[in-house]
């Protein structure tokens, strides 16, 4: 019996893909095999040492210590792409809210719900229209910083509702760049985009590279009146900068799903909850990607999308499978075939990949490993992490 420990909201969808034959899934689960979870911080709490593996059902990873998971072998995943969507939506209300005086005019009819007379309550809406005429997005300029699954996604569309595109993205994929439309013009450097768009919109991760990246500096680099929009991590964003060029009108809005106490005080400020992939599509994407990733590692040890660890994955040709990680040196592949070989252990398959400082193989071998051999192979200089799966 595997143990799957949740922690947030997860989708039943993909709770459902663990087999309850072989599995045994809940938020107390004790000695978990793996984490599935969404936004809940594992920085300050001890990990179990019976996990293998942690998936993020969703994009971001900054709520998981990584870089301490990876020399103990614990795979991290993500689901890439899958709550992309429901994010791209959430960014066009958000500039129709920064262009059209929408809450502040909802707030202020709201404000007439004592108000009896009819001729009386007439005059005052029409002097709310005076007061909360906006402007149309199609012509102005939205400035995307970070163009992957859900940048490049709403820098398409907004392209649809006839804006003018410029992209920021020094370390651009391949596979991305194939998402995006021609017409999407790319800045050279963040501070050019700035410079340029009338609406700013930010979808990069939180890294130390772009922790308080919009700051003093950034700003007043920016378009005089510019809205930021930040559904991406209320990391991003120097809170008393940003409160500094709201009160000098440098910047005429933010909009973000990271409240906080000094922004929800601002009337420049218009928050949500964290609520850019919360909706039931997204929700369900990313608990059934998540939950299968989990079931192909921990049942095949096959690795996609993890943000730590190699993509691999190799189809079973026989019952009996070996995987081990080690650390990214020459020679150990060799060593442990060399073993495998004085135990006159016959190779069927094989497959090797590394990432930066790891690599990770899948063996299937002929016949069913046994504790000594996984303990002889754990005591091969560089590897770590060995099992029988
Ligand atoms: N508010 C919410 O509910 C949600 C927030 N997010 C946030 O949005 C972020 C982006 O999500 P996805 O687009 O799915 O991730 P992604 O990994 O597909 O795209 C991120 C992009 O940022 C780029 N990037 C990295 N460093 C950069 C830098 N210094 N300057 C400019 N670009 C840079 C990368 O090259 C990549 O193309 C997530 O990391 C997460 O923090 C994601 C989903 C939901
Ligand atoms: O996917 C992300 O990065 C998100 O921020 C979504 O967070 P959530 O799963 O809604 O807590």
């Amino acid at each position: 019996m595997k143990k799957i420990r949740t922690y947030n909201n997860i989708a039943e969808k993909g709770l459902s893909i663990f087999a309850t034959d072989n599995y045994q899934v809940s938020s107390s689960t004790e000695a978990p095999d793996a984490i599935l979870l969404r936004s809940h911080k594992l920085h300050d709490e001890p990990l179990p040492e019976s996990v293998l593996a942690v998936a993020r059902a969703g994009a971001g990873v900054n709520n998981i210590p990584v870089k301490q998971y990876t020399p103990q072998g614990i795979v991290v995943f993500n689901t890439p792409g899958a709550n992309a969507n429901a994010v791209k939506e959430l960014v066009i209300a958000s500039l129709l809210l920064g262009s059209r005086g929408i809450t502040q005019s909802m707030s202020y009819v709201n404000g007439l719900v004592n108000e009896t007379d009819k001729a009386e309550l007439h005059k005052k809406v029409e002097l709310g229209k005076k007061q909360y005429g906006g402007s149309e997005l199609s012509g102005k300029t939205l400035g995307v910083v970070g163009l992957g699954a859900i940048g490049a996604k709403i820098a398409n569309l907004a392209l649809d509702l006839g804006m003018n595109v410029i992209g920021y993205d020094p370390k651009l994929s391949v596979e991305a760049a194939w998402q995006l439309s021609s017409r999407v013009s790319r800045a050279e450097n963040l501070n050019s985009l700035l410079a340029r768009s009338d609406y700013i919109t930010l979808h990069v991760p939180a890294i130390p590279a772009t922790t308080g990246f919009i700051n003093e500096e950034a700003l007043s680099a920016t378009k005089d009146g510019a809205k930021i929009i930040n559904l991406a991590r209320g990391e991003l964003v120097n809170e008393s900068d940003i409160i500094a060029a709201l009160d000098t009108g440098k910047i005429s809005a933010y909009i973000a799903d990271f409240p906080s106490e000094a922004l929800i005080k601002h009337d420049k400020v218009i928050l949500f909850p964290h609520l850019g992939a919360s909706t039931v599509e997204a929700e369900e994407n990313c608990s059934v990607m998540g939950a299968k990733q989990l079931v192909d590692f921990l049942e095949n040890g096959n690795i996609v999308n993890s943000v730590n660890f190699p993509t691999i994955s190799m189809e079973r040709t026989s019952g009996y499978r070996l995987t081990f990680a080690n650390d990214n040196v020459p020679k150990v592949l060799g060593t442990v075939l060399t073993l495998l070989a004085e135990l006159n252990i016959n190779v069927l398959d094989m497959v090797n990949k590394s990432r930066d400082d790891i690599a990770y193989t899948i063996v299937d071998v002929e016949q069913q490993p046994t504790l000594d051999l996984v303990e002889q192979l754990s005591a091969v200089e560089h590897v770590f992490h060995v099992r029988s799966v």
